[in-house]
């Protein structure tokens, strides 16, 4: 797609294209173990919700497994950029690093903490 700012790439809008790098974003995204096992993880509780038609606790479980899963993927890309910039050790690039493990780190925190909270509403309180 064409670059407003920069003026490259192609022009028009292609939604087709726009989709297949979408699926291929999450190909690559998937085959990542430490991203798909949480999404198993997730699945095996959303799906249980949905049927007990529990909607807003579907979505909150939902919600918190976007956000965890997005910033999985946005670390795994500050991770690739770094090491392909740099890869050898430098100091800069390991606090660039941990600042986005640490962003990750508060959404896997969240994250555990709803699934938890919503398995014991779901199937021990129910
Ligand atoms: N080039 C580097 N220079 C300095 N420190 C680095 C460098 N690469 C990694 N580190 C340090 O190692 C930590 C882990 O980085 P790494 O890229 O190995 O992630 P990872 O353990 O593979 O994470 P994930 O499991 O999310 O893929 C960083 O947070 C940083 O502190």
């Amino acid at each position: 797609m064409r670059n407003k700012f920069l003026g490259t790439g192609e022009k028009g809008y292609h939604p087709l294209r726009k989709f297949k790098v979408i699926l291929s974003g999450l190909r690559f995204s998937m085959i990542d173990f430490s991203v798909s096992y949480k999404l198993v993880l997730s699945v095996l509780v959303i799906v249980p919700s949905l049927f007990l038609h529990q909607w807003v606790d579907s979505s909150i479980i939902i919600l918190a497994t976007v956000m965890m899963l997005t910033a999985e993927m946005f670390n795994t890309v500050v991770e690739a950029m770094c090491d392909y910039m740099q890869s050898d050790y430098d100091p800069k690039i390991g606090m660039i690093k941990d600042v986005a493990a640490a962003a990750t780190g508060i959404a896997i925190f969240a994250w555990i903490v709803i699934l938890v909270v919503e398995v014991y509403e779901l199937f021990y309180k129910a």
